[in-house]
């Protein structure tokens, strides 16, 4: 089995040498005639540049083929060999990363399990952040999810800013916010899944993620990129664990907004998590608040459906927005929103109200003009917001 990396260099960059540099330097680390007496060791665990392309800006495309013995089934090494120290070479981007499908771990609950642990099949998932994210004590917590949870919501997260703080602890607002699930349940029949962010150093985190669960989380959120794929890798594998866990795109630009380095953002918040085992990937939209491209978005949502996962396009999702979430995405999505929800003008359920009267709408292809919506929680989103 192989592993193939597309890597794209500026047109002043010679691509040919660099991949050359790359299929050699990122794995057996040199390949002379010193070393010819261990040809046949070496030449087993060596890249090998496939192909060259030029696109139409001048850019070129080189693919390498990596063998996969060099690397140990996780996300670690596999960066390590990829990109690791050429990742400081200067000018050249990973833009494509393609695994064997056993790669890596898969996910436990993704999509299929998340619509069961909820019991909604046919309809995009709404979703909502606490906000404001610091600030709120684990009662105000539970306040705000009996709110948007009697209002119809799904999913409601922690915001990833929201670590195990004095001011909330993590178990306390678990445990406030455990009894308010617990009463919709009671009253509505109705699950709603809080993913709790865990947070701490990697062998606390694991211990607490699996303590969380024992005290009824029904769901975790876990910032990937700053406490490292392993950690996801880690509790996505652990067997105590049985709760999807939400992955959250916080520092994916260091890693991926340089235009010229860097790894592409697919392969970053696709490639990447749908192979250590997310459940739920959260990233930008492209019609939100932090600029996005829509190509690279449209990539990230195909990656990890084919693997299960569920795509979160979130930051700056609003009402308003969701004829073009469900033109682009259809039903298997989670529309996820923080002040989008929570400062609606008419306080937190008319937010999450007027996401289900925008559901309804584009159901029954009905207008969106402010002429045309009737008094309600949707329109007087699209006053305030557009
Ligand atoms: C960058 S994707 C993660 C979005 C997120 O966690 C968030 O807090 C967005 O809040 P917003 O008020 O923009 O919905």
């Amino acid at each position: 089995m192989t592993i193939i990396v597309d890597y794209r260099f500026p047109p002043a960059i010679n691509a040919e040498k660099q991949a050359k540099t790359i299929a050699i330097g990122q794995t057996a680390g040199t390949w002379s005639e010193r070393h010819g007496h261990r040809q046949e060791q070496l030449q087993q665990h060596l890249g090998e540049v496939v192909g060259i392309r030029e696109e139409a800006d001048g850019y070129k495309v080189a693919r390498v083929r990596f063998p996969e013995i060099n690397v140990e089934n996780d996300i670690a090494s596999l960066l390590t060999m990829i990109f690791g120290k050429y990742s400081m070479a200067g000018a050249g981007k990973v833009v494509g990363v393609y695994l064997p499908e056993n790669y890596g771990t898969k996910a436990k609950v993704g999509i299929t399990g998340i619509r069961q642990r909820l019991g909604v099949y046919d309809r995009p998932l709404v979703m909502a952040i606490f906000k404001p994210a610091l600030g709120l004590s684990a009662q105000d917590h539970a306040d705000i999810l009996r709110e948007v949870a009697f209002a119809g919501l799904d999913v409601i997260k922690d915001d990833e800013i929201m670590a195990d703080l004095p001011v909330a602890p993590t178990h306390e607002r678990l445990d406030c916010c455990r009894r308010v699930l617990e009463e919709v349940r009671q009253q509505t029949g109705r699950n709603v899944l809080y993913a709790v962010n865990v947070t701490g150093k990697a062998d606390e985190l694991q211990r607490k993620a699996r303590l969380l669960v024992k005290h009824g989380a029904n769901a975790l959120l876990l910032n990937v990129l700053t406490y490292g794929f392993s950690v996801l890798e880690a509790l996505a594998s652990d067997p105590a664990i049985d709760v999807p866990i939400f992955a959250h795109p916080a520092f994916a630009g260091a890693m991926c907004a340089g235009s010229d380095t860097g790894l592409a953002y697919s392969v970053v918040l696709g490639t990447m998590m749908a192979h250590a085992g997310a459940d739920a990937v959260l990233y930008p939209a492209a019609y939100g608040s932090l600029p996005f491209d829509p190509q690279e978005e449209g990539k990230i949502r195909d990656i990890l459906r084919d693997r299960n996962v569920f795509p979160v396009p979130s930051a700056g999702i609003r009402p308003g927005i969701v004829p073009q979430v469900l033109g682009d995405y259809g039903r298997n999505v989670i529309l996820n929103a923080g002040t989008g929800i929570m400062d609606h003008p008419w306080g937190p359920a008319s937010g999450v109200r007027a996401f289900f009267e925008a559901l309804g709408r584009v159901e029954a292809g009905e207008s969106f003009d402010p002429a045309n919506l009737p008094e309600g929680a949707l329109k007087q989103a699209i006053l305030e917001w557009g």
